[in-house]
């Protein structure tokens, strides 16, 4: 072979190699985004942090119909048992007592005088859409930790492999578990790909996006509270309201009554938390207070036959709905859970169950979320509440408890006040976090 073929065999493998090189790095660079803050407008103030801006009123549907079924996602933690029933800690108002010598008295005092009922004032409970407005920056704790560190992240400037790192350990701190952070992730990565994010209100339309998507369920929200027909008869709401104890089960069936009687609608409130007696006078000044009845047993009574005698007086006075706190805790030795079918089964005798209320402390994370699968394995569970998120730098627990329960979450407790109970909107409470 000539020197002269040799040089040119040379030469083209040359520029060969020098085309390979130029065009890897031009398409490594392309698949680093690059983002940049846009110049703000002289004068325009700088926004404000979002809030909670649910748009309507918590939304209510008659009862009397089948709930269609919401499948729950792949199951990421197995291990360790929910501490529900006999076996659930002391209730926190249960009275402790040491050992102490007391004197007996020698002689009956004289009886105290009975102190005169003190007539409480019926509240009107304000219109739910003015209630709602008030619920802004009720998340900012889970703001601040969830939506700016994310925010933070993508709107940086180049998205190597470590910021996605960081992104998926915020998912994670944020309590959205394992197979949500990872569902999410992935989505984000093909979305900031093929939408060519450019500027940190894309990268945060992106994260808007998905995060929606990840909360949307086809379930419906509405809260099966409102009355309807049977046999040409007009038929109360049956809501049960369960929980472990101290979730805000009480609070919550008093809140949603506020609700329902703010929309003109008759409640009668059944107090089957039998265990705990503060339980049934803290539901009894809701009734009061929102100006609806209550059925009560004594301390101690079946919590069946009280649920029952409370829907029996809903048909009797012909109301809306009826609303039963039960109780996180028992006196027998009966599991919480028997008693609770047994509770839903005897109030069936007079009419169905429309709406199971399964209340949930946003606060206990996983354990949280290991109590609601025993509760959803044992009545059927047909709306999650979710409360005191206002107290959690956890906001991402939603998106878990409504993936791993399949159940959607339909309420929101977002302080201890009268009418801070908002409905659960995917899109208002993803644009609060983000802030
Ligand atoms: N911050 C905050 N506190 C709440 C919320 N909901 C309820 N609470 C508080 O949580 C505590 C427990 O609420 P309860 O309604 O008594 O709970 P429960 O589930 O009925 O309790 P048991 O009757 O013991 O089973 C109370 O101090 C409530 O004020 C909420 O959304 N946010």
């Amino acid at each position: 072979m000539s020197s002269n073929l040799w040089f040119w065999i040379i030469l083209v493998v040359v520029i060969l190699l020098a085309i390979t090189l130029v065009t890897g790095l031009t398409v490594a660079r392309r698949r680093r985004i690059t983002l940049r803050a846009p110049e703000r407008p002289e004068g325009e103030p700088k926004p404000r942090g979002g809030g909670y801006r649910a748009d309507g009123g918590i939304a209510l549907a008659p009862g009397g119909q089948e709930a269609p079924p919401h499948p729950a996602g792949e199951r990421t933690e197995v291990d360790g048992q929910p501490g529900v029933g006999d076996d659930a800690s002391v209730p926190r108002d249960a009275p402790r007592r040491g050992i102490v010598d007391v004197k007996l008295p020698t002689e009956e005092p004289a009886p105290a005088a009975e102190p005169e009922p003190v007539a409480v004032a019926v509240e009107e409970p304000e219109p739910a859409a003015g209630r709602l407005e008030r619920l802004r920056g009720r998340l900012s704790k889970s703001r601040s930790v969830f939506g700016q560190s994310l925010l933070g992240l993508l709107g940086a400037g180049d998205l190597d492999e470590d910021s996605w790192q960081d992104i998926e350990d915020t998912l994670l701190v944020a309590d959205l578990g394992a197979a949500t952070t990872t569902e999410i992730v992935e989505r984000l990565r093909t979305e900031i790909t093929t939408r060519t994010v450019r500027s940190p209100e894309e990268a945060r339309q992106v994260l808007r996006d998905v995060l929606t998507g990840a909360l949307e369920t086809d379930a419906p929200r509405a809260v099966r509270a409102l009355p309807h027909t049977v046999d040409g008869q007009k038929q109360p709401a049956v809501v049960l309201v369960a929980g472990v104890n101290g979730t805000g089960k009480t609070t919550t069936t008093g809140k949603l009554a506020r609700v329902l009687v703010a929309q003109d609608s008759r409640v009668v409130l059944g107090a089957a938390d039998t265990f705990r007696a503060a339980a049934a006078d803290q539901l009894q000044t809701w009734a009061e207070r929102v100006g609806a009845e209550v059925v009560r047993g004594k301390e101690g009574a079946d919590p069946a036959s009280v649920a029952f005698d409370a829907v029996k007086r809903g048909v009797e006075a012909g109301v809306d709905a009826v609303l039963i706190d039960t109780a996180g805790r028992l006196h027998t030795k009966t599991g919480l859970m028997d008693e609770l079918g047994k509770v839903k089964r005897v109030v069936e005798k007079q009419a169905k169950v429309d709406e199971v209320l399964l209340v949930l402390d946003a606060t206990t994370g996983q354990n949280g979320l290991a109590q609601a699968r025993v509760f959803r394995e044992v009545i059927d569970v047909t709306g999650i509440a979710l409360t005191k998120l206002d107290g959690t730098a956890k906001g991402g627990i939603v998106f878990q408890v409504q993936r791993e329960l399949g159940v959607p979450v339909k309420l929101v407790g977002l302080g201890e006040g009268p009418d801070d109970l908002a409905p659960f909107e995917p899109g208002a409470f993803v644009d609060a976090l983000l802030g």
